[in-house]
């Protein structure tokens, strides 16, 4: 029966949240919240939709940087490989610049290039072949780095500070700063990885939460943390030496200065280390702040930069359909399905009633749904689109603030239950792109149908049309011959 899916899926969804929850993230400290249960989230997400409640929530235009990139983490588990060229900005220009094609080549120490061959990487990335060399260079050289998220960079310095520390000195020698408790936990399970066959070698987590006893020394030879709490650990309570330090990295700048504080504090942090530590600075994105705290936080620096593959509506068809209401809306989507046979599908809704609302009723057709849901927990959310990767469930709903920065590359049909609008109610071109575009190397062809409902809604298809100056054709969803032919 329709309900029994609905709430099998809802049992399958919290299951795949409970293993994916339990790797690491639920045993954080008090400053974190339990885990919620995606029952709970899905059925509140159901129930019926008020007019005051369709409003977007201010929680559903939170735009949580930190969020959004443990997201991509853990939902990812290969490289994204771009055919973009390096750039590289030396800080001697007159030097040489090594490129890598082999680990074997970095003389790495044996224990290290087994523990990443162990990873499964046979080849360093894109911008493992230019980082890598500068960062094992000697003398040890500075290093900003820019690239998408997925392209290598955490691998990059996991490899330089397990073979910059010298595993007979029992004190810190690496600092690593990450803007959450979580993605330092998830850095520090690639250290784990890539350090298992080098076990002399240990790291420690300076985050809140675990509290040492005054007056002891750490023996660890990488510390891995928040701003603050290393901050703390290096000045107020003097657990590390900051002045026996050889390598500091900061990592996810973008993701740091979005965050209060965390820029001083990594700047004060920095201050206290030797003028011969290795500075290491990595980001996903370079905008004008980042690269003024980059330049802050790492002297004389070596810039590396790989550009995103650019996304392009070149290989997607594009249609609209006209509706009076979110039930047209529905009924026009069924129509859809009825005629032409779709593998798997993302549907965008505006807030997070709709996309229950319509979860809640594609459902009742018995179709195999996954709803991704703003109060859902980062761990839930990569849990559904994980199994929906998997082809567990056919159709993902989902709003457009949780899909944002999400790559589902399989999904050819992408359907616009509602247009992407900013806050102004402007039409978002950025996020249409992203939701349909492909890049040039994924060139599969794909589907794109946007349902209008109103003057308004039309008036934002038109502007988006504009914009990328392509054709959005019209679909007459009550002529099955018409959907048909745009599936051939
Ligand atoms: N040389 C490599 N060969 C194969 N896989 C790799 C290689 N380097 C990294 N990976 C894998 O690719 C994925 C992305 O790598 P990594 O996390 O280092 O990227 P990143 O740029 O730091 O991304 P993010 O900012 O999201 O952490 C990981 O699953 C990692 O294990």
């Amino acid at each position: 029966m329709a309900t029994d899916s609905w709430a099998q899926a809802v049992d399958e969804q919290e299951a795949a949240a409970e293993s994916i929850g339990s790797l690491q993230i639920k045993d954080k400290p008090e400053e974190n919240g339990t885990v919620q249960n995606a029952a709970e989230s899905t059925s509140a997400a159901v129930k019926p939709e008020t007019e005051a409640e369709s409003k977007p929530t201010d929680d559903d235009d939170k735009d949580d940087k930190a969020a959004q990139s443990l997201l991509n983490k853990l939902i990812r588990n290969n490289l994204v490989n771009t055919t973009n060229q390096v750039e590289v900005l030396q800080k001697d220009p007159n030097s040489p610049l090594y490129s890598v094609k082999s680990f074997e080549e970095l003389r790495l120490k044996p224990q290290l290039l087994q523990g990443v061959y162990a990873m499964g990487f046979n080849r360093p990335s894109k911008i493992q072949e230019t980082a890598l060399p500068m960062m094992l260079a000697e003398p040890p050289q500075n290093l900003i780095a820019q690239s998408q998220s997925g392209t290598g960079k955490t691998a990059a310095f996991v490899l330089a500070m397990l073979s910059h520390v010298d595993p007979n000195n029992k004190y810190p020698q690496c600092l690593c700063v990450s803007p959450t408790y979580e993605l330092a936990l998830q850095t520090g399970k690639v250290i784990e990885q890539m350090g298992k066959y080098y076990p002399e070698v240990q790291l420690v987590y300076a985050i809140r939460g675990n509290k040492l006893q005054r007056g002891m020394k750490l023996q660890e030879q990488i510390v891995i943390g928040t701003p603050g709490t290393m901050l703390d650990w290096c000045s107020k309570f003097k657990f590390i030496d900051p002045k026996k330090i050889k390598v500091f990295v900061l990592d996810e700048a973008d993701v740091m200065i979005a965050t209060q504080g965390h820029q001083d504090q990594s700047i004060r942090i920095q201050r206290m280390l030797p003028k011969n530590c290795q500075m290491l600075l990595f980001s996903a994105t370079f905008e004008e702040t980042v690269w003024n705290f980059a330049q802050r936080i790492v002297p004389d620096p070596n810039i590396i930069k790989l550009k995103r593959e650019e996304e392009t509506l070149d290989t997607i068809k594009q249609y609209y359909v006209l509706c009076n209401c979110k039930e047209e809306k529905f009924q026009a989507l069924c129509n859809i399905y009825g005629a032409i046979t779709i593998a798997q599908a993302m549907i965008f809704c505006h807030t997070r009633k709709t996309a229950g609302w319509l979860a809640g009723e594609l459902s009742r057709e018995n179709h195999q749904v996954a709803l991704l849901s703003g109060e859902m927990q980062v761990e839930q959310r990569a849990a559904v689109i994980e199994r929906f990767r998997d082809g567990k469930e056919k159709v993902l709903v989902t709003t457009n603030v949780c899909a944002r920065g999400i790559d589902v590359e399989q999904v050819s049909v992408v359907i616009n239950f509602d247009l992407p609008v900013d806050k102004d109610g402007n039409p978002d071109n950025e996020t249409y792109l992203h939701r349909i575009g492909r890049t040039g190397r994924f060139g599969k062809r794909g589907l794109a149908i946007n349902m209008v409902d109103s003057k308004m809604s039309m008036n934002i298809l038109n502007r988006i049309q504009e914009h990328f100056n392509k054709k959005i054709e019209r679909l007459d969803t009550d002529d099955l011959d018409e959907i048909e032919k745009i599936a051939s």
